[in-house]
């Protein structure tokens, strides 16, 4: 359906724009105009991204001289391109593209003009800028309807001759800056509703428009009548307002409070009725308090408002509410449900798990405030693409099911090197970099020289957390718990998160039983080398002697050192136990000489702990392990329960909980206590240039993305060659099919790139941006790259330092600042465990040298006292004449 008119603005400024329509106002008309140059191209780009809602496009794309653009916008939602006859003999030859969304620019007005220029089309005619409206009405009427679209803007546009065109079914093309929706406005404005329906018909006697009207996704609420003084209220006031036969002027929900807000007025084909869409408030649309006259919602917008109602206040035991606080179980459902979709074989079994996914998907979407009318708007913005993808599955499910993969085919399909590497050889365009296109498991790439700064930028970008806001409104509450109902709440917790239901305190007080940590001899060894060469390194960082300056003759100021008195370490174990962090946490707390060292981490669902762990817990010297992990972990020990010891900082790395609960405890300033760093998901960035063997650079890679989904590993590639990357890639696509965690590594990978860079000083520029919790050199004299680095939580140095070896055994610490972090923090060292306190010592002598610059600053400040202090201290040398 062409519009009944149409508002032309300038996108740069029209939400700006002082006089005529502003952005709401036109959008209940539903569609804009606009003229594009080469100028404003990428502003339509941007707005196309930015508009959502009920605007359809149109643009004047005829001097425009790349028809790739022109293609582009269609495929970015353009509803249609106005073109030059060049450019529509060149889309014709494009795949995709619809007549229907194509206007030809006609220059002549006359009517042998016309028929010329539009002979051999049937697409639209857009005739600009004209001058005779009579002329243009002439041929208008002698064509009659049996034409095309026509569209007609004016030299000079006025109501009259846009009334005058819209009566004759064309689109009057007027600028937005012109159009009122206030009928009392200024006379030079033009009223929108009067030409919305200047072209209806009626064919009542009372001359009212027979009115349907429908929600945003189309189902019938019911039938009024609109004036045109109705219509022209609705627009100004941006409700429903119709013509009641009996009470005149009627506003939809005045008195029962059952409003509805406009979205849009059309008409339909042959014009002889309206349709408003709304979005209805209250009760329904019905005065019988349905949502339609025509009884309840049905289907998918039912089971909407169900779903909606339930996530506002579900009723006690509701199972929606249930999948609502447990996305992992509606995760579960979800699979579940598509599963069997895909198994049921007969029609009835079809559509009832096609129902039961519907209402997971729902559910999500509910979730996530998604709606329906989202969701339909997606699925109409996806059906006018132009570029179609080839649409075959991904590269696992297409392995799993034995059939096509990606564009590129792979060797799950048909196992020929070939064809692989096709698949991986160095990409032209971003599109080809995206790296999903087949089964491998492979990381998108980047040439960095063929990019724009900001794009190499948006691809180092960590993976996206859940919004702190909905972590900290989970882990406040359980803090909050945990301080008021200490022990009791932890176990809650414990039982919950680890469903260790069997444990019964939250504590383990040293000495640990010899039976919780019985280990096989070689683990012993392994714990007890690491341990010395952790001890030996951060023994190594110990200030044995106190710093001493004498600033001044006499004036002696110095620093030392003392031991946090209680620390709490963190020891994470959800998706991996790590004893390795539990070394890493307590052997410098061992070595700093912290008074209480407190261990906390996860139980097993049996209630036992990890007997590594508890093994270097009692290397250590803990005074005890906390059984518990998460949020209510770090908030037993910031503020202490009955059985668990409050701590002075708390150390050690943790998920998103973890962290955020870290974060609140230590500005809450009744609770005493402070934390290391922001230590979140594991990241490594592995710099490596021709001199580097692939396989090593595969598995530094894959080492830190095993470690859970929200890894991410970033290569830079220096000038190295198409097959040089391939051989990396192949690598890492080889080893990781062969890892027991290849999953998480695939979760990881996918957002994990490779950049390309021309030479060492760019890598090195790109790595300090990025500041990677780990850096692994392994190119040509890795020794003097070190000196290029800025930021990084820990450096591994040429072929024969795997990241691992710091992970483990080396004596670096591994817990480390992540998430860009390395730029303002540094990793666990000795200095996490001990304050330094300052100490002055002066002679008299210092004390004459330096108080006249004191005593002149405290009166600066007014602070007599201050100065006070230094002057008594003065007036008694000279009294005793201790200085003469
Ligand atoms: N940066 C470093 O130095 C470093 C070192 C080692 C590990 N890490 C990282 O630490 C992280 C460890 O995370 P993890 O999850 O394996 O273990 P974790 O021990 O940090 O977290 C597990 C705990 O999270 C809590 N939890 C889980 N789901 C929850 C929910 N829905 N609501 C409230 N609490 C919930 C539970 O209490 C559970 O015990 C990983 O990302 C790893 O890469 C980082
Ligand atoms: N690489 C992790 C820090 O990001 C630490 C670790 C423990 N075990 C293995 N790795
Ligand atoms: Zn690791």
């Amino acid at each position: 359906m062409a519009s009944a008119l149409l508002p032309a603005i300038d996108i740069a400024t029209y939400t700006t724009q002082s006089s005529g329509l502003r952005p709401e106002g036109l959008s209940y008309i539903g569609s804009v105009f606009t003229k594009l140059d080469a100028q404003s191209i990428d502003d339509a780009f941007l707005y196309l991204q930015q508009t959502t809602g009920p605007f359809a496009t149109y643009f004047d794309v005829s001097s425009l001289s790349s028809i790739d653009d022109i293609v582009s916008l269609l495929d970015s939602g353009a509803a249609k391109v106005f073109v030059n006859r060049q450019q529509l003999d060149q889309l014709s030859d494009v795949k995709n593209v619809d007549a229907d969304r194509i206007v030809l620019c006609i220059s002549g007005q006359t009517k042998e003009d016309i028929i010329d220029s539009i002979a051999g089309t049937s697409v639209g005619i857009y005739t600009q800028d004209v001058q005779d409206v009579d002329l243009v009405e002439s041929w208008l009427k002698e064509y009659g309807t049996e034409r095309p679209e026509v569209y007609v803007s004016f030299a000079n546009p006025t109501a009259d001759s846009a009334l005058r065109i819209s009566k004759l079914s064309a689109v009057p093309i007027v600028p937005a800056n012109l159009l009122t929706n206030d009928s009392k406005a200024e006379p030079e404005l033009i009223n929108a509703a009067k030409l919305l329906i200047a072209n209806a018909t009626s064919d009542r006697p009372d001359g009212l428009f027979t009115t349907l009207v429908t929600d945003e996704r189309g189902v019938a609420l019911g039938l009024v009548y609109s004036s045109e003084e109705s219509v022209s209220e609705s627009l100004r006031t941006g409700r429903g307002v119709y013509q009641s036969r009996k009470r005149g002027l009627w506003y939809k929900g005045e008195s029962s409070g059952d409003v509805q807000e406009l979205v849009r007025i059309s008409l339909d084909c042959d014009h002889d009725c309206l349709r408003f869409v709304v979005r209805q408030k209250g009760r329904g649309f019905c005065h019988l308090a349905t949502a339609t006259c025509f009884g309840q919602y049905q289907g998918l917008s039912r089971l909407q408002q169900t779903l909606q109602s339930r996530k506002d206040s579900a009723p006690e035991g509701s199972y929606t509410a249930r999948l609502f606080n447990d996305p992992q179980m509606l995760k579960a459902k979800i699979m579940e449900e598509a599963n069997e979709l895909c198994e049921a074989k007969t029609k009835e079994d079809v559509a009832f798990e096609a129902a039961d996914l519907f209402y997971f998907a729902m559910t999500k979407c509910i979730a996530a405030g998604v709606t329906l009318e989202d969701v339909e708007r997606n699925l109409d913005a996806k059906s006018v693409k132009v570029k179609r993808r080839k649409g075959d599955a991904k590269g696992p499910y297409a392995a799993k099911f034995g059939v096509a993969s990606g564009t590129n085919g792979t060797a799950q399909t048909n196992g020929t090197t070939e064809m692989v590497k096709e698949a991986a050889s160095v990409p032209k365009s971003k599109e080809d970099s995206a790296g999903i296109k087949d089964g491998r498991i492979q990381m998108r790439r980047y040439i960095t020289a063929e990019e724009t700064p900001g794009a190499v930028q948006e691809a180092l970008k960590r993976p996206s957390q859940r919004s702190t806001d909905k972590i900290m409104g989970i882990v406040k509450p359980i803090i909050s718990a945990i301080q008021e109902r200490g022990d009791a709440a932890v176990l809650e917790y414990t039982h919950k998160f680890e469903k260790a239901t069997s444990l019964t305190s939250p504590v383990l007080k040293a000495p640990f039983p010899q039976s919780m940590m019985q280990l096989p001899p070689e683990t012993i060894e392994a714990i007890d080398i690491s341990f010395e060469n952790i001890r030996r390194f951060h023994a190594a960082q110990k200030e044995e002697k106190a710093l001493v300056v004498e600033t001044m003759p006499g004036v002696v100021c110095s620093r030392f050192s003392r031991p946090i008195e209680r620390v709490g370490l963190y020891v994470p174990g959800g998706t991996a136990v790590l004893p390795s962090t539990a070394l890493m946490l307590g052997v410098p707390a061992m070595v700093a000489g912290c008074k209480k060292i407190v261990m906390a981490t996860p139980p097993r669902s049996d209630g036992s702990i990890t007997p590594e762990v508890v093994y270097v817990a009692h290397k250590v010297g803990a005074e005890s392990i906390v059984l518990a992990g998460g949020a209510q972990a770090v908030a037993a020990m910031a503020y202490g329960t009955e059985s668990v010891s409050k701590v002075d900082k708390i150390l050690g790395p943790g998920n998103q909980f973890v962290t955020a609960a870290k974060m609140i405890v230590s500005n809450d300033t009744t609770a005493g206590v402070s934390i290391d760093m922001p230590a979140g998901p594991s990241e490594v960035l592995v710099v490596a240039d021709a001199t580097a063997n692939p396989a090593f650079v595969a598995s530094d890679l894959l080492s830190q993305a095993e470690h859970g989904v929200d890894s991410q590993v970033i290569l830079i590639a220096v000038d190295l060659t198409a097959e040089q990357l391939q051989a990396i890639e192949d690598e890492l696509h080889a080893q990781a099919s062969a890892l027991p965690r290849v999953d998480i590594v695939r979760g990881a990978i996918e957002h994990s790139v490779t950049l390309v860079t021309k030479d060492i000083n760019e890598a090195m520029r790109l790595s300090n941006l990025y500041a990677p919790e780990h850096l692994i050199l392994q190119v040509r004299d890795a020794s003097s790259v070190v000196s290029l680095v800025e930021n990084a939580g820990s450096v591994f140095v040429g072929p024969w330092t795997p990241e691992s070896v710091g992970d483990y055994s080396a004596g670096v610490n591994h817990s480390l600042p992540t998430y860009g972090y390395a730029k303002q923090y540094s990793g666990v060292n000795l200095a996490s465990y001990v304050k330094h306190i300052t100490s002055s010592n002066l002679t008299a002598e210092g004390l004459r040298n330096v108080g006249g610059a004191v005593m002149q600053l405290a009166k600066v400040e007014e602070l007599e006292a201050h100065r006070r202090a230094v002057s008594i201290r003065l007036a008694h040398m000279d009294r005793m004449g201790a200085l003469g």
